[in-house]
Order: structure tokens, then sequence, then C-alpha cells
């Protein structure tokens, strides 16, 4: 199949991508750690987060206000629930796209239990009006309902039991200060370590009833691009395999065929990460070349190649951006198994074509 027989129809989920699809909300719920003890990896944020929770514990009182940020698949929704456990409360999920009026978050708020958790998954996409009324309820524990319109509405001043708001988002930086500032303690997840990613496949292959070798879990954790969810993914995908074609036990060799059908490379490339790096070392000698020619190049949308492919390349060293173009670093050439030319600049010494060194045949 060529990238561009799926042009204009929405792309089907990618085995390495990392927000949840269908299959992994059906799965996960079963997955998640159950106590910060069983929570792999994140030494600081545990660390941290055990002081907090053991402390409120110890006062009696109700935990400070969390916020989790972090890339899609990390771990946060598992942590709120881990939160709500550790302090043996109840915990209510909603989030920021679910609360399109300050009166849906009113609601909630006004119906919360002493010392429960409320758990706002993607906080930064709230409306204005109900954000403004969450920082009064975080520092006040109170809301003012506003009851009529115009000149005769009123605001009737609602006392709130203490709760514990957690806030999940994967764009801490579009949060405003105010709302950033109400926070008690701010956890940021990191991408994990392959030695943490072959725990959480360990685990999760015992969960799931798999018999797994030590080396298999390591191939499937190297492929999973710091990310919990994906080893998870993979891990699915590998079991299907062994299955239908062995005897169901995972080996390093099991994994690696398996993923070699899904087309995941050994660093967790897929398909089109890999199309890109490919258009861009064969075509262009390495860049520097336009985003937008790249995009042409390999048939795909310049969103695709800018939002799918290109920030796990940039992360991985394989690819950088700069104001010339793109350009792919002596990694990707090695990754590749190529060769760079001996004119190529890597983007040390300017370009390789006049002008200002950018390869940009249909213009940006
Ligand atoms: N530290 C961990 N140890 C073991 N498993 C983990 C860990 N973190 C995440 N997972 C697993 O990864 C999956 C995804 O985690 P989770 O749903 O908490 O991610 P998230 O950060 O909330 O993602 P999103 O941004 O898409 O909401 C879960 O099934 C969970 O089992
Ligand atoms: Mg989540």
């Amino acid at each position: 199949m060529n990238w561009d027989d799926t042009a204009g129809t929405p792309a089907p989920e990618r085995l390495v991508g990392a927000s949840a699809d269908r299959e992994d909300q059906a799965v996960e719920a079963a997955l998640r750690p159950k106590d910060l003890g069983e929570f792999i990896g994140q030494e600081k944020v545990r660390e941290q987060l055990d002081l907090v929770l053991r402390a409120a514990r110890a006062r009696g009182a109700t935990a400070d206000h969390v916020l989790l940020s972090g890339a899609p698949g990390l771990g946060k929704t598992t942590l709120s629930m881990i939160i709500a456990a550790e302090m043996g409360a109840p915990i209510r999920i909603t989030s920021g796209p679910a609360i399109q009026h300050a009166g849906d978050l009113a609601a909630i708020l006004s119906s919360l239990q002493e010392g429960e958790v409320l758990f706002l998954d993607e906080i930064h996409r709230m409306s204005r009006p109900a954000e403004e009324m969450l920082y009064m309820a975080m520092e006040d524990f109170r809301v003012d309902v506003i009851v009529g319109k115009g000149p005769g509405a009123t605001a009737i001043p609602l006392e709130l039991p203490p709760f514990t708001l957690v806030g999940a988002t994967t764009r801490a930086g579009l949060l405003p200060p105010p709302l950033r500032d109400r926070f008690g303690f701010t956890a940021h997840m990191e991408f994990y370590e392959p030695h943490e990613l072959e725990r959480v496949v360990h685990r999760s292959a015992r969960l799931l009833d798999v018999e797994i070798e030590p080396d298999g879990a390591a191939e499937i954790a190297g492929r999973s691009r710091g990310t919990p969810r994906i080893a998870n993914r993979l891990l699915r995908r590998v079991r299907d395999y062994a299955q239908v074609k062995a005897d169901g036990v995972i080996t390093r060799e099991i994994a690696a065929a398996a993923l070699a059908v899904y087309e995941v490379d050994a660093r967790g490339l897929d398909r089109l990460d890999r199309a890109v790096l490919q258009a861009l070392l064969k075509l262009f000698g390495g860049g520097p070349v336009g985003l937008s020619t790249l995009a042409v190049a390999v048939g795909e949308e310049r969103e695709t190649v800018e939002e799918v492919a290109e920030p796990f390349l940039v992360r991985e060293g394989l690819l950088a951006r700069t104001p010339r173009g793109r350009i792919a670093t002596p990694a990707a050439w090695a990754h590749l198994g190529l060769t760079p030319p001996p004119s190529a600049s890597g983007g040390a010494t300017g370009g390789t074509t006049g002008g200002n060194g950018q390869q940009d045949l249909f213009g940006t």
C-alpha cells in the first residue's frame, strides 16, 4: 500500500500512536497499577507524591490539589486513580471538554463528598467561565452560583466540602498561570527508560497470562517509544503472533518477527516515520528541505508529517527542524543503514544547494 491510498480517509490508529484507541480503553483498566508501589518508574514523581499523600493522611486532611502533566500514555489517569486509592477516597472523573458551562462544573462540585478526588482530564480544554469558577473552588472551597440573568442576576455563595482536584494535561504550557499556581503539587511525567518499560511488559504479561522471556520483553520495550501504553499494545500484538505462529511463548525472535510484520522497527519507528526519513535522506541528501516538500514526497499532508511523524523523530535525535528546513542527523543515516554523501551538511556547515540552501521544489 502506498501512503497516497489513505489520503482523504481518516488514518487508522497507528500501532505506535500514543493516544488510547478503542482496544486500549477496553483493556487498560485491567492493566492499571492500583497503588504507588505497583506504579513503575517516574521515581521522582512517586517519591514526591508519596510524601504529599502520607503527610495529608497523617494530618487527617484532604490532599493538596495535584497537577499531572505529560505526554499521552505515560500514566496520568492511572496516577489519579492511585491518588484516590492511597487516600482511601472515592474518585469522580470528568474532563475539560465535558465541562462546557460553569453550571456543569458547579453541579459536579456541589455534589462532591468530603475528601473526594475530582479528576479533571484535559484540564487545558475547559471553558473560560468554568475555569474562573474553578479558581475559587480550589482556593476557598466555595463557588458563586449565579441565579437569574441580566441586571437582576445574583450570586449565591455555596460552600463546598474540601476535595482534592487532580488535573491532567498533555500541554502544561497552555494552562493559565493563575490555574497552574493553585495546584499544591505539579508532577511532570517523563518518557520511560527501556528498563522501566521492560518491567511494564513483564507485569502486563503476567496479568494477561502470557509467557515471556526477558529478551522478549526487552525487544518490545525498546520499540515502545518510552510509553507504557504503546508497550502494552505491542505486547498484545506480539502475543497474537506467538499464539498463531509459535507455541505462545514470547522470545526475542518472536517479538522481533511479530513487530516486523507490523512494520515497527527496532527503534519504534513505523512505516510513516521511516518514509519521512527515507525521503529526507534519499531524495534530499539529508536536507535542509522544506516541510511542504517533504510532505509531498511522502504523499502525506503537511500536518501529518509535522504532528504525527516529526515529534518522535526529533525526540530520537534523527531529524532536526531548522529555520532553513528539515535536516537529518548522522544518527538518521546510521539508522537506515545509509552512508551520508561527503557533501551532506547534517546541518553543520550549510546546505548543498545554492540560495538559502533549502531544496524546496514546491514552496513552503
Ligand atoms: N508507571 C506505570 N506502570 C505500569 N503501567 C503503566 C504505568 N503508566 C501507565 N501504565 C499503563 O499505560 C496505560 C496508559 O496509562 P494512562 O491511561 O494512565 O495514561 P495517560 O497519561 O492518562 O494517557 P492520556 O494522556 O492518553 O490520557 C495504562 O493501561 C496503564 O496500565
Ligand atoms: Mg488519561
